[in-house]
């Protein structure tokens, strides 16, 4: 059995999910202040740099072509992030194996971009890897936005690679969130979810941080069963 729990606990696991440019390494950000939390940001120079290779972009550039590549490399980034062994209580990481396939992979399937053998390989891998104890996670923080908000930050953030991205792909990924997330009516929910209101500006957004702070910040350790 694939486990990379060592110790009889592990730490309090949170994942923070939202659209594209919704907020999540900002949130991150916000809770890296305190020495008993862990944040793992998504892997994003991994992505941009595997070997030399620019997959994100690559992904983007042509998504037929490179969608099961750069998903392969999530899946074992994100699998490194699950599997970190926190010193901390707490380990907050930025997305998860889940939103991986429940969001865009999901979304993919939709456009047809993936082949059905490609779909196939992901969806017995991904089996896999939630029927193992490394992935569980306690609680989900939603970073809730609408569609115009999240486009609105990445145009700010101007990421070269994510240029191609249009409204229409932003505002389906955010349907597939809220259908995940918010109305519970697509995929499993891999534990209870806090919902906040991301579309607050940076003037007011820490008080609704707080709102999910004392579930966080006094979690404890879970007990795993050896
Ligand atoms: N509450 C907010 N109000 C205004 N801009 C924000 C807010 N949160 C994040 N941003 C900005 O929006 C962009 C996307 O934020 P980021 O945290 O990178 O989102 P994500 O990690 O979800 O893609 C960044 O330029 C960031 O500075
Ligand atoms: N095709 C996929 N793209 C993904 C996945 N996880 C993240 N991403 C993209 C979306 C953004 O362009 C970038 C960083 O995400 P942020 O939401 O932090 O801006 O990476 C995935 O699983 N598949």
């Amino acid at each position: 059995m694939f486990n990379c729990e060592k110790n009889t606990t592990r730490p309090f696991t949170v994942i923070v999910e939202g659209n594209i440019g919704s907020g999540k390494t900002t949130f991150l950000d916000y809770f890296n202040q305190y020495e008993n939390i862990s944040v793992l940001a998504e892997p994003l120079k991994m992505w941009r740099n595997c070997n030399g290779h620019n997959l994100l972009g690559l992904m983007y550039e042509d998504p037929k072509k490179w969608s099961f590549t750069f998903q392969s490399y999530v899946s074992l980034t994100m699998v490194q992030h699950h599997c970190h062994r926190s010193p901390h209580p707490i380990k907050l990481m930025e997305r998860s194996v889940y939103s991986a396939r429940y969001c865009f992979v999901e979304k993919m399937k939709r456009d047809s971009i993936l082949s059905e053998p490609a779909t196939a390989v992901i969806d017995e891998h991904f089996q896999w890897l939630i029927n193992n104890p490394s992935t569980a996670v306690d609680l989900v923080v939603y970073l809730r936005t609408t569609p115009e908000v999240a486009y609105e930050r990445i145009i700010q953030r101007n990421r070269k690679e994510e240029k191609t991205i249009s409204f229409d792909y932003l505002k389906e990924l955010h349907d597939i969130h809220e259908d995940w997330l918010f109305y519970k009516n697509l995929h499993h929910c891999p534990a209870p979810v806090i919902v906040l209101n991301a579309n607050l500006d940076k003037s007011s957004i820490e008080e609704e941080y707080q709102k999910c702070q004392s579930h966080i910040l006094n979690a404890i350790p879970i007990s795993v069963q050896g």
